[in-house]
């Protein structure tokens, strides 16, 4: 089975409510694949269950040729699944640095041999180099997204999942943003899940669109821009 990540008819159910409804989504190694749609369409439903935060009311899930679909969200994270979080999930009491290197440690708590240069490193390429020895709670909002982008690089993830990454940011962080995503090295792909269509359209090489739980549509940025059925589920019409 091609495809690093390959999602077969997923779906997960809230009571009555399908959250998401039979969606099938692959993305490539290296891919840059960003997921939108409107609010309540499914993406960061989609997103928990790749991670395994979630579990699937049906479906299954794919990495690397295996099947994760029961599998642990910290199995997942080692065999090379990364996230962000919506609200940047970073412990307030620790310094930056020692946020990378918690989140770059093996399993059974081992540091990684050349773990603290490797997390300057990882510090310094999301822009906080001068921010090294600061406690995360002390780190503006958009500062603390930049954390987590790095804490999630250090455990060198092959899929980086990216939850609303520009929310809360004001212009000058998004633009800082995106060059930080266009930096991101292309071993790792990427699923973006955002609502600057901006951002996602200066990035993405594929983009899924998903409205009321259902896949709508996935093609490149100029078919995404120019797709009926993607300005039907924007324009709040059933697909
Ligand atoms: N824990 C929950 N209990 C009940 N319903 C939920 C729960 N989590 C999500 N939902 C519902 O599932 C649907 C999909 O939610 P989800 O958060 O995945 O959408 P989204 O596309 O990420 O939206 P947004 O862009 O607003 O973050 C929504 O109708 C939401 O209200």
């Amino acid at each position: 089975m091609s495809g690093l990540l390959v999602v077969e008819g997923l779906g997960r159910r809230y009571g009555d409510l399908a959250a998401l409804d039979g969606v099938g989504l692959r993305v490539e190694a290296g891919a840059r694949h960003a997921l939108i749609g409107p609010n309540g369409a499914g993406k960061s439903t989609l997103l928990n269950l790749v991670a395994g935060s979630l579990r699937p009311s049906a479906g299954r899930i794919h990495f690397a040729g295996r099947d994760v679909t029961g599998m642990a969200p910290a199995r997942r994270a080692r065999l090379g699944i990364g996230r962000t979080h919506q609200h940047p999930a970073v412990w307030s009491s620790l310094s930056a640095l020692d946020n990378v290197l918690v989140a770059g440690r093996r399993p059974w708590g081992r540091l990684r041999a050349g773990g603290r240069a490797r997390a300057l490193e990882l510090l310094a390429s999301v822009g906080l180099d001068a921010a090294t020895g600061t406690l995360a709670g002390s780190l503006s909002h958009g500062q603390r997204r930049q954390l987590e982008l790095a804490m999630a690089l250090a455990g060198e993830p092959r899929l980086l999942l990216l939850d609303e990454p520009a929310a809360g940011l004001a212009p000058p962080e998004v633009e800082l943003l995106a060059g930080l995503l266009a930096a991101l090295p292309d071993t790792v792909a990427v699923l973006l899940v955002e609502h600057h269509l901006d951002l996602v359209y200066g990035f993405a090489d594929q983009v899924t669109v998903l409205h009321s739980g259902k896949h709508v549509h996935t093609g490149t940025v100029p078919e995404t821009r120019s797709s009926p059925e993607v300005a039907a589920a924007y324009a709040g019409v059933a697909p």
